[in-house]
């Protein structure tokens, strides 16, 4: 007999999606044929309201780039795909990462803090982060969430989250080797600008590594930008972002920057936008979603059960502060180190395992081998580089480090 299928919606059985609020809003129709979209799409969308509702996989658009001037519809079309993928999915499936400058545009989502949202493990951190010096250590832990989940599917020989979820469920996959159902974490950034105040090149570099990276392995990212001139939005964030949302600009050359093209529709209505697609420029417009209703849906979610705690990003250290005084290190440096020249494998998921350590110490063990020289610097989602060839080579440095 086959073994049962395991669901993440076991996770709270009982858990209804709150469907029946939207009964009393205008906007039900369009939810109600969104929720009907549920069993095609795996991360379905509210796109457009024109004369016809279209929807969307936001599976299929890897990265999201929202611009235009202040004030024309860029946070209307946010909450649109965040009211999207609450209406229809579990809170064991998506998770979001918002990073809010203004305070203001995405409180109404802290309510949802256990049910929908990622943080850092830091106590002191707000689930929304909206203080730009938290930015950075947010990204870099995504990042190392990434890293994390390539492992887990590189050992489960699957190309995508979706492979890998399907062979979790189907129970192929061994929780005791560290799997685990991947729910789809979403960065939502409203404005761009705002995020690169500290530390813009560092920022850029890792924000690159997971617009480059993420979407694969279940991390998307949604950006928003009223900065259409300058250089806030680097050639190399521009072109690993090639869905496009651009509402009202005036000047051909800035469409041209963002659609590839200078011959386009006027936007004459509030909340229209154009966006390409198979290569054509065509225009939507926003679903203005009404405040009581995005209220009606996280008052009904937040009285059902929930996580003891929001999804929690792995912890990231400055390596860089971290200064390698012998008392420092980890007592299982050593053997750390004797695992990773044998097997020659520089990765954070084989300490673990082979060490039975949580993947946060493994990855301070491989920062402190990288620092001895024993491994090369990260690199991106691959593995590390192995310096160290030999055991007798190990143990001179070894000898050397005592
Ligand atoms: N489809 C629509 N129909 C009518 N009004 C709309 C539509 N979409 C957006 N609006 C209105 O446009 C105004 C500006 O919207 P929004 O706050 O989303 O803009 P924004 O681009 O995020 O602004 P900012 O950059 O200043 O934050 C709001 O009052 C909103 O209600």
């Amino acid at each position: 007999m086959e073994p049962l299928k395991y669901s993440p919606l076991l996770d709270f059985p009982n858990y209804s999606f709150p469907l029946s609020e939207i009964d009393q809003y205008r906007s039900n129709q369009s939810l109600k044929t969104l929720w009907e979209a549920k069993k095609d799409h795996t991360l379905p969308i509210i796109w457009s309201k024109t004369n016809e509702l279209v929807i969307r996989d936001f599976a299929e658009l890897k990265n999201l780039l929202v611009v235009g001037p202040p004030a024309c519809g860029k946070s209307t079309f946010l909450h649109q795909l965040v009211i999207s993928l609450l209406l229809t999915k579990h809170p064991a499936e998506i998770k979001f990462i918002f990073f809010d400058f203004k305070k203001l545009e995405f409180s109404v989502y802290n309510l949802l803090e256990n049910h929908f949202l990622a943080k850092l493990p830091n106590g002191n951190n707000q689930s929304i982060v909206s203080k730009t010096d938290n930015v950075l250590a947010t990204l870099n832990a995504l990042a190392i969430d990434m890293e994390l989940r390539y492992d887990l599917l590189k050992d489960a020989a699957c190309r995508n989250i979706i492979e890998y979820n399907d062979k979790f469920c189907s129970r192929l996959l061994n929780p005791q080797k560290g799997h685990r159902y991947l729910s789809h974490l979403f960065l939502v950034v409203d404005e761009l600008a705002d995020m690169l105040i500290i530390n813009k090149s560092e920022v850029n570099r890792v924000l690159e590594n997971v617009l480059r990276s993420g979407y694969k392995v279940g991390i998307q990212v949604i950006i928003s930008t009223n900065q259409i001139m300058g250089d806030t939005l680097s050639p190399g964030i521009k072109s690993l972002i090639q869905h496009r949302i651009v509402f009202r600009l005036t000047d051909k050359r800035d469409n041209r920057k963002f659609l590839d093209t200078e011959s386009v529709p006027k936007l004459i209505e509030e909340g229209e936008f154009l966006y390409l697609d198979s290569g054509k420029v065509k225009k939507g417009r926003t679903f203005n979603v009404e405040l009581p209703l995005i209220e009606a849906l996280t008052t009904n979610i937040v009285k059902q059960k929930d996580y003891p705690g929001p999804y929690l990003l792995p912890e990231y250290i400055d390596s860089t502060e971290e200064a390698l005084a012998i008392e420092d290190r980890d007592p299982l440096f050593k053997e750390a180190a004797i695992i990773i020249v044998q097997s020659q494998q520089g990765s954070t998921s084989v300490l673990q395992r082979r060490m039975k350590l949580s993947y946060n110490r493994a990855g301070r063990l491989m920062d402190q081998l990288e620092l001895a020289g024993i491994v090369g610097p990260k690199m991106g989602s691959r593995v590390r580089e192995v310096l160290i060839k030999t055991e007798n080579e190990l143990e001179t440095i070894l000898n050397d480090l005592i």
